[in-house]
């Protein structure tokens, strides 16, 4: 596994929900990032942030771990679940905040 596959696992393992972004959530670095941390945030989700333009490796490590061309990118439960356009449907329909509530 490489180096940037196994830190992405790590996150991901430890953290229940991420949003791999650009910037960070209290500065985004960019429209869809900014974005996907207002849905986040409106749906009252805790999240871990990590900011992908600090972190080449990362930046493209994450697309091919996803198998997802863009940034940002959301985790939740250890799955990818797509970038600010799936998110912004997922919450009108409900979907997302069903994922965030916690199972057990
Ligand atoms: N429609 C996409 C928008 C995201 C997007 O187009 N991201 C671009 C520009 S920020 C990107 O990540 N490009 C590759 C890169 O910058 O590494 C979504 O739903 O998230
Ligand atoms: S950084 Fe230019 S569109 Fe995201």
């Amino acid at each position: 596994m490489s180096d940037a596959r196994q830190r992405i696992q790590e996150i991901i393992d430890q953290n229940r929900v991420v949003l791999f972004m650009k910037g960070t959530k209290s500065f985004p670095q960019c429209g869809f990032s900014q974005r996907a941390v207002q849905i986040l945030k409106s749906a009252g989700a805790e999240f871990v942030d990590v900011n992908v333009l600090k972190d080449p490796d990362i930046r493209q490590g994450i697309k091919e771990f996803s198998n997802w061309p863009t940034i940002p990118q959301v985790y939740i439960d250890g799955k990818f679940v797509g970038g600010s356009d799936i998110l912004s449907e997922m919450q009108q329909s409900g979907e997302l905040s069903q994922l965030l509530t916690p199972k057990n």
